[in-house]
């Protein structure tokens, strides 16, 4: 039977900044229920930080410059419940989001660190003694894994059987807290473990963060089925921003300006190359980094703890290099070949991640380099050639010299390299991801989250969930109940399954259809843009173009309900302003023309 959701009486326009996972997520979530949105990016793109790099469209020619994998974890279900949601549609096949296993860990990933070579497969089982990392004696023969686990063990258990009272008293005891602060002065570790289990389970200086955000971000680790997105993540962005509708989307427009007007509405203001435009909302989300935030000069003054807040939540750099080469010779290498799953050394590379699409395939692969924190930051003020070099030569002493199974030749990763693409995530662009200081669950959290009249607050940071998807989920969807009451989060209509199976019929999305009609049966009236668009119609707008090119309406362009197609879909952006992420792509010489060469994006 079909429950129809009724529309609102009141039918919002809400304005979005920020076209990341949360601002998409609130956007479709409105729209689901009768409100009209309009996402104001600052990029040319949908995604944030979840971006796919495709070298070329050639299959599995991909990597993950953001995010990479999906544990199925209860605290993910977020994610998973937006895809099988995603499945209720007709999507043409290059928007389909399926999932295919991700693996974590597998038989031939490497260990090397402290000059000792050792199997990284399962690297939690790693011993101080196995890599002649001088401990007391009584911790030789431990493994990372227990260690951590003894630590941290507890404090997983209590979240598990209760999330809410074991996040509490996790924050009301142990909040103000660093990890280290925490295996010293609690757990009488000596430095020397302490710097194993960091070296061989996490990156620098991490165990510096709060116990809070510690035992979250390994609660999420402990988790034995992984997937990722068929033919790349950006998939999900890719359909979610078809289903808000193109027309509701404004690329390029950096948001300057946010204003509370007389009459109780939020004004926005954005800029880009082609001009500037001044909109005015109903309400707002503003779905974008505390960096980014921050750097609003024209916005209202909030209370003090918002603005502490604002100003402090801490972010981390994270750093990805993708490595195209001519062979995927680390599945073909003599002994330890490998397929998927990660290798671990204390080179400034860190962590190897091999790609789980594609295995076992000929020709071209990419794997990818990916260091968090202290060891991402120090490659930045490298240029990227430097980054390119350096990644190479620690690649090199991962594998030179070895011999691939199948041509019986030498590898060497210098001649088997196509091209390179890496993204810096650093907070000189806003972004790298959460991760909190000790003090910032407690003192910072909620008063971030509270919305502010009109305004609301959503991005990863403002969830329990630092560095997931899940997180920026949960956050946008916080954002959407505190503004319109509760509502469920986006679910499929079967939690597994495929579309076929479904019991209703999938609509076929018809852009004829006016919004108010484009119902699905099983529910909720759809706002979704992609059919009947009419691109915000209430809202006040004008439009100040910087060149007389793209002047119309006298100069000025001004919303009615004949003309609201007008309202500008792309500002154009500024180059000069970087925002996310920078990716640069450099050819190598497997690339045909010999010649090393240098892309910016
Ligand atoms: C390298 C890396 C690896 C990761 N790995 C994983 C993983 O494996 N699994 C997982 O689940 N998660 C992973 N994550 C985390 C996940 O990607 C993020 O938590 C999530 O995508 C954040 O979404 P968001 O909407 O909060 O923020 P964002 O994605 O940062 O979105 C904010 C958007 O706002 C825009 N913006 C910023 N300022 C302005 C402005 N002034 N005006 C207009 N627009 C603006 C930005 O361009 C961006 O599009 C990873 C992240 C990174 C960086």
């Amino acid at each position: 039977m079909t429950t129809r959701i009724p529309l609102p009486r009141i039918s919002l326009n809400v304005g979005i900044v920020g076209g990341g996972m949360a601002g998409l997520y609130a956007a479709l979530l409105l729209q689901t229920h009768g409100h009209r949105v309009r996402i104001f990016e600052g990029t040319d793109r949908v995604g944030g930080r979840v971006h796919t790099h495709y070298f070329t469209q050639e299959k599995d020619q991909f990597f993950e410059a953001g995010a990479m994998r999906l544990p199925h974890s209860d605290f993910q279900q977020y994610t998973f419940d937006l895809i099988s949601w995603l499945h209720s549609f007709d999507l043409q096949s290059d928007r389909k989001v399926e999932l295919i296993p991700y693996v974590l860990t597998s038989p031939g990933n490497r260990l090397y660190v402290n000059g000792v070579r050792s199997n990284g497969y399962q690297v939690s089982s790693i011993t101080p003694q196995s890599i002649n990392w001088d401990v007391p004696d009584e911790y030789k023969g431990q493994t990372a894994g227990d260690l951590l686990m003894k630590a941290i063990g507890g404090f997983i258990k209590k979240l598990e059987d209760n999330f809410e009272i074991g996040f509490e008293d996790l924050v009301k005891n142990w909040d103000n807290f660093s990890f280290r602060f925490y295996l010293v002065d609690v757990l009488r570790w000596p430095t020397s473990v302490i710097d194993f289990v960091e070296t061989v389970t996490s990156q620098t200086n991490q165990f510096a963060l709060s116990v809070p955000e510690m035992v979250m971000q390994n609660m999420d680790f402990d988790t034995k089925t992984w997937s990722t997105i068929k033919h790349g993540m950006s998939r999900l962005p890719s359909a979610m921003s078809y289903l808000v509708g193109y027309k509701n989307i404004t690329y390029g427009a950096r948001v300057t300006g946010i204003k509370n007007t007389d009459v109780g509405k939020v004004t926005i203001t954005a800029i880009g190359y082609n001009g500037r435009i001044d909109a005015t909302f109903d309400k707002v989300i503003l779905a974008i980094p505390p960096a980014a935030l921050k750097m609003i000069a024209d916005r209202p003054r909030w209370s003090i703890p918002k603005e502490v807040a604002i100003r402090s939540m801490h972010f981390e750099a994270l750093y990805k290099m993708g490595l195209r080469f001519k062979t995927r010779f680390w599945e073909r290498v003599a002994p330890k070949s490998t397929r998927g799953g990660q290798s671990t050394t204390d080179l400034p590379i860190r962590w190897i991640v091999y790609p789980s699409n594609g295995m076992g395939e000929d020709g071209p692969g990419v794997l990818l380099v990916y260091a968090w924190m202290t060891d991402a930051t120090t490659w930045l003020p490298l240029m990227p050639t430097e980054r390119r070099s350096l990644a190479l030569f620690c690649l090199a002493q991962m594998y030179n010299g070895e011999v691939d199974t199948r041509t019986k030749t030498k590898i060497d990763v210098y001649d088997l390299l196509i091209g390179t693409s890496d993204a810096v995530w650093s907070t000189k662009t806003a972004t790298g991801d959460a991760m909190f200081l000790p003090g910032q669950f407690a003192s910072r959290f909620e008063a971030a989250r509270q919305p502010e009249d009109n305004i609301y607050f959503a991005g990863e940071h403002l969830s329990y969930h630092h560095t997931w998807i899940a997180g920026a989920l949960e956050s946008g969807h916080k954002a959407v109940c505190d503004m319109i009451g509760k509502v469920s989060p986006l679910k499929g209509l079967l939690r597994t399954g495929h579309p076929e199976q479904y019991p209703h019929h999938i609509p076929k999305l018809d852009p004829t259809l006016p919004p108010e009609e484009a119902e699905l049966d099983y529910g909720a009236p759809l706002l979704l843009g992609s059919r009947g668009d009419e691109a915000t119609p209430d809202v006040e707008y004008q439009f100040s173009p910087h060149e007389p090119l793209f002047k119309f309406n006298d100069g000025w362009a001004k919303s009615d309900h004949d003309s609201a197609a007008k309202f500008p879909l792309d500002l154009g952006g500024d180059p000069r302003h970087a925002i996310g992420v920078e990716i640069t792509h450099l050819a190598g010489p497997g690339a045909g023309s010999g010649r090393w060469q240098a892309i910016r994006e």
